[in-house]
């Protein structure tokens, strides 16, 4: 039985230092174990870029679908999902990392007849700040695992990690009769992902007893969410849950989904001080970009799998 329910999820103010044994600490611990879903605050991105990028980005979708399909799926540049691969109402344009500029730039020429440098450098300025505030969180979610995890392991494990930046259009559904679904239910593949949803909500995470749980937006909140990779990594002491995207009014739904992940050649394999004595390992090491191939192994122009996780990849317990 699936059934909705709402819940408040801890924000985490990221301006601030995390004391080790402090309350914060313990109920970021618990969110990241039970959901894998939680706010951030005081994060520093102004609601002047968002509102840039916003605006940037509703002139990038409204261009004709002939000028957009130049950049994918089928096209060698592939930074564009059209309509009907996730969803008929997703549609986005993916920005890499680690030189944002020339990703956004390289769309962009392809799109706009003039050089447009206003679109790659505010890109360049949100993917370094998301770079910046993906490194604090990992550190801080690998403080949950244990005093000395992040002290251990964020160098060894974690210096290599890399993003990119998705911004996403959903369009506004025309009938509200039955539930619209935006985008299915799906776990992320990155080590973590910083998701900002514009004002007209319609986030919702699945629980452990498979309720649906809305992720309503707040204003000056980013959401976190803990990704495939992290929750391989710690032997599943951290969750990456399913979540997906409904679509409740009759309008556009903007949305910038941030994902870090590991490089590509790393393989992935929990530390044993992870597992912890007496526990069985849940995972058999695997290298990164074999799970993302395994995810984007569909037919529908190489997009996400969407209903397969890491479990069915390489869980050890899970495999059928
Ligand atoms: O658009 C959203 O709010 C969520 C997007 C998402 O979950 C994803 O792109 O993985
Ligand atoms: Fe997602």
């Amino acid at each position: 039985m699936v059934s909705k329910a709402c819940i408040q999820l801890p924000i985490l103010d990221i301006s601030q230092p995390l004391q080790p044994c402090s309350s914060s600490l313990s109920s970021l611990s618990e969110a990241c174990k039970e959901l894998g879903f939680f706010h951030i605050t005081n994060h520093g991105i102004s609601k002047d870029l968002y509102d840039k990028i916003r605006l940037l980005s509703e002139f990038l979708f409204s261009l004709p679908n002939e000028t957009k399909i130049k950049l994918g799926p089928f096209s060698s540049i592939k930074t564009y999902t059209p309509h009907y691969i996730a969803s008929p109402f997703f549609e986005s344009l993916r920005v890499s990392g680690p030189d944002f500029t020339s990703s956004a730039q390289s769309s962009a020429d392809v799109l706009f007849d003039k050089h447009y440098s206003e679109f790659s450098e505010i890109l360049r300025q949100y993917g370094s700040a998301m770079t910046e505030l993906s490194k604090k969180i990992v550190k801080i979610v690998l403080m949950t695992l244990g005093d000395d995890v992040e002290r251990k392991y964020y160098d060894s494990e974690y210096k290599n990690c890399h993003g990119y930046l998705r911004i996403i259009n959903y369009s506004a559904p025309k009938s509200l009769e039955e539930e619209v679904e935006g985008l299915g239910m799906h776990t992320d593949m990155s080590c973590l992902t910083i998701l900002y949803q514009d004002e007209m909500g319609g986030l919702q995470v699945r629980s452990n007893q498979g309720h649906w749980i809305d992720i309503s937006p707040c204003e000056g909140t980013l959401v976190v969410n803990i990704g495939d990779l992290l929750r391989a990594w710690s032997n599943e002491k951290l969750r990456s849950s399913e979540h997906r995207v409904v679509l409740k009014k009759p309008l556009n739904r903007f949305s910038l989904a941030f994902f870090w992940c590991f490089e590509n050649d790393k393989v992935i394999l929990a530390p044993d001080e992870v597992v912890g004595e007496g526990n069985s390992r849940i995972y058999k090491p695997f290298v990164c970009s074999d799970y993302l191939r395994f995810r984007e192994s569909n037919e529908k122009g190489k997009f996400e799998k969407i209903g397969f996780t890491v479990r069915d990849f390489a869980g050890i317990r899970f495999q059928m």
